[in-house]
């Protein structure tokens, strides 16, 4: 190769080839005597470098130190290393063998358990140690005991050996009819000696040559079959495992880990316990796409540091920080390691069954809607029964399509009434006309008008409901049962507003008595709807879900978040916002939505909240949610449409309509009619006419007529299906009413 000066410089570079084999040598232009050799491998083409150098005419020492670095660095030398590391590594562990037969192990579990402070461990294992000794000592001395009594008895084994072979030559002696015979059992024995002492001698030379190599190579071996477990680091950089793709995760590794995280008293803990340091680790658990540790710390170490070293943590294991999670579990004084496997985290996640599969059911009461998966790979479902919702992160990282994944879900339970304010607008709901009851879609005032209006009207339905629920008597809210019975008027309202922040910051808004829309003082509209729902909406299940941005004090205010109960972030920039995401309680323990990548890991929710199982120990379940598309959810609403029927979608107003009463439309409609009875099939059609824009009148059935005035005391009669009604009994109720009413004011 001929390095070419670089466009502009007027250097001349001329690699330099010395006889034989030797290495191209460039100094990076400065005089030799001044500078460090670079050879040519580590030369670009076209880069400028110094001037030719003559190889005679370099120093001795450069010229030892350039063959001495080629040597060091060359593959022949790296192989030959790596075979001494065996040796070195198969030395140590038949050390520790030695070691552990004279109660090593005792030793190490001690000083294991005493660095981590567990005393009760440290007297069990002394306890043991105290018993192995003794019971190794009464072996020795019932050894010794043996070869002394075998001593003892030599002569008599030699008489009873002699006897024997007298015995036998005799026997010789006569069959043969030659008393020569007598010797022959001696002198064969005499023969066999004389063997066996040649046989030393021939034998023992190579045997002295070879034991020594049959025991390296024993050595060798179990260095080899060793290797992972060693904690020597320049073996670890030697060994090809250590440069596995798949890294796996050892207790020795995690030691390792531990160890050289730069926490003095963790270093010197570990190092005090040696081969033991593993004592501080649970079993590595397989945990779905990684594996799971408890570590329980040395004293003088805390949680909190080894959380602040997550990144050299991860690193040290060959991870990325974002593949290892640290929690806090209920055992004092330890840690929960979560580590990926590697890469496992960028796999992407399956469909989401809304998506793939028709026949998924949902239930506001009992289901669970399928929303992701957690990181151990297990399915994350989540049940949104009588829960306010919050889903908070940066600006495009999933937030509205993981809050519409749990609509759709639940979407298909007919049941549910959705009123739904998208403040951004651009069509990510639109799927939902059709299904939801109110739709107001874009970011204009007027828009955030129109959603603070939805949630005032959704204040009204539930105070409508606490009222009826008094009156009905039940103690503890919405049963089931009750809600689902026909025209109950307590079937499941579930107010969305997605980007709700521009509601919270609309203080600019104001109506004719000067009350701002947004803001967070007691007169802020936005606001006060938001508290009462989560106040009492709950009970009579009406709730609210909203879906924020980039959340602060401001755009998100503290009763507002507080108020939620089932809260999930995607990425936040940093770690308060996480804690106004999650709560202040989850993130000190953990829960760290900040640590998640700007971008990368789209969709993925930290949650906390009674609707999510959360592992125990844990302050929070990280989720990997199902993508569904906007053309994959327009699919999955028309499903939905087909099950539960088409619904009219009003779209939200602006302006403040008065919300109809159904008592007092019946009032009008019976107004002026005979006393006869009234059928209450018929009423639905005189009220549309009497409010041709009120959707639900073109909705209602005599049934829930009924069932609404039953609810307040006026008689309603059936016979066989037919429900009927006396006006009179309408009109005495409804004096009675609104007389309470006004009594009540
Ligand atoms: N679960 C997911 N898995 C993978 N990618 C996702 C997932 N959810 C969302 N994305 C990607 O992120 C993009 C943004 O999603 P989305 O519009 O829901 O974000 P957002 O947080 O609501 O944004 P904004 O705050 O700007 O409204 C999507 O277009 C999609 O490409």
């Amino acid at each position: 190769m001929t390095v070419e000066p670089m466009h502009g410089d007027e250097r001349k570079v001329i690699p330099l080839r010395r006889p034989g084999q030797a290495p191209r040598l460039f100094t990076d232009g400065d005089t030799p005597d001044e500078v460090e050799l670079f050879d040519e491998d580590d030369v670009l083409e076209g880069e400028v470098v110094g001037e030719e150098v003559e190889w005679e005419a370099l120093p001795v020492l450069h010229r030892a130190a350039v063959v001495v670095r080629e040597t060091v660095t060359s593959d022949a030398a790296r192989t030959a290393a790596r075979q001494a590391s065996y040796l070195v590594v198969g030395a140590s562990v038949a050390r520790r063998r030695w070691k552990d037969a004279r109660g090593g192990r005792y030793e190490r579990m001690m000083s294991a358990a005493e660095a981590v402070g567990d005393h009760e461990a440290v007297l069990k294992w002394a306890e043991l140690a105290a018993q192995s000794h003794a019971d190794r000592h009464a072996r020795r001395m019932e050894r010794a005991a043996n070869w002394g009594r075998h001593i003892e008895r030599l002569p008599l084994y030699a008489k009873g050996t002699a006897g024997t072979m007298g015995g036998l030559g005799v026997l010789l002696a006569v069959a043969e009819k030659d008393a020569a015979m007598v010797a022959a059992p001696f002198l064969a024995m005499a023969d066999v000696v004389q063997w066996a002492i040649h046989m030393v001698v021939i034998l023992w030379g190579p045997a002295l040559v070879t034991a020594p190599i049959v025991g390296l190579l024993a050595l060798w071996a179990t260095g080899r079959g060793n290797l992972a477990a060693s904690d020597i680091a320049w073996v670890q950089a030697l060994n090809p495992a250590a440069e596995d793709d798949e890294a796996p995760i050892t207790p020795s590794v995690v030691v390792t880990a531990l160890r050289d995280l730069g926490i003095p008293t963790l270093r010197k803990a570990i190092e005090a316990m040696g081969d033991a340091g593993a004592a501080m680790l649970s079993p590595i658990r397989i945990a779905g796409c990684g594996v799971e540790l408890d570590v329980t710390l040395p004293s003088g170490v805390s949680t909190e540091e080894i959380d602040k070293k997550r990144r050299k943590l991860a690193e040290n294991m060959a991870r990325h920080e974002y593949e290892l999670f640290i929690t806090i579990p209920a055992k004092a004084h330890t840690v929960r390691l979560w580590i990926a496997d590697s890469g496992a985290l960028d796999e992407p996640i399956g469909p989401s069954p809304l998506v793939t599969g028709t026949s998924v059911r949902a239930d506001y009461y009992r289901g669970r809607a399928p929303w992701g998966q957690t990181l151990r790979g297990d399915a994350a479902t989540v049940s949104v029964f009588q829960q306010h919702v919050l889903i908070t992160g940066k600006s495009n990282q999933g937030k509205t399509a993981s809050l519409r994944a749990l609509a759709l879900w639940l979407a298909l339970d007919p049941t549910v009434e959705f009123r739904i304010a998208d403040l951004k607008g651009v069509g990510d709901w639109r799927m939902f006309e059709g299904i939801a009851t109110e739709l107001t879609q874009g970011p204009a005032d007027k828009h955030i008008m129109a959603a603070t209006h939805m949630a005032e009207d959704a204040v009204e339905e539930m105070n409508r409901r606490i009222e009826a629920l008094k009156d009905s008597g039940a103690e503890e809210g919405v049963t089931r049962d009750m809600a689902r019975a026909a025209g109950s008027g307590f079937h499941p309202l579930v107010v969305i507003v997605d980007e709700a922040q521009k509601a919270y910051m609309a203080s600019h808004i104001k109506d004719e008595a000067g009350n701002p829309y947004g803001g967070k003082s007691s007169r802020s509209r936005y606001f006060k709807a938001v508290r009462e729902l989560h106040n009492q909406g709950r009970a009579v299940n009406v709730t609210l879900w909203q879906g924020t941005q980039d959340p602060t004090d401001e755009n998100l205010p503290k009763i507002a978040r507080e108020g939620a109960h089932l809260r999930a972030s995607l990425f936040l920039a940093t770690e308060s916002q996480a804690k106004m995401a999650l709560g202040e309680a989850p993130v000190d323990q953990g829960a760290a939505p900040h640590k998640l990548r700007d971008g990368i890991d789209l969709g993925t929710v930290v949650t906390v909240g009674p609707g999510v199982e959360i592992p125990r120990g844990q302050p929070s379940v990280t989720i990997r949610t199902h993508f569904v598309s906007g053309k994959e959810a327009a699919a999955a609403a028309e499903r939905v449409k087909k099950q539960r029927g088409l619904i009219a979608t009003r779209e939200g107003k602006a302006e403040k309509v008065a919300p109809r009463s159904l008592l007092a439309d019946l009032d009008e409609v019976l107004m002026g009619r005979s006393d006869d009875e009234v059928r209450l099939s018929h009423l639905p059609a005189l009220l549309s006419q009497h409010a041709p824009d009120h959707e639900p009148y073109r909705q209602i059935t005599g049934e829930q007529i009924a069932a609404t005035l039953k609810g307040y005391d006026i008689k309603v009669t059936k016979t066989g299906n037919v429900w009927r009604l006396m006006p009179a009994d309408f009109r005495a109720g409804f004096a009675r009413i609104t007389t309470e009413d006004f009594s009540q004011e």
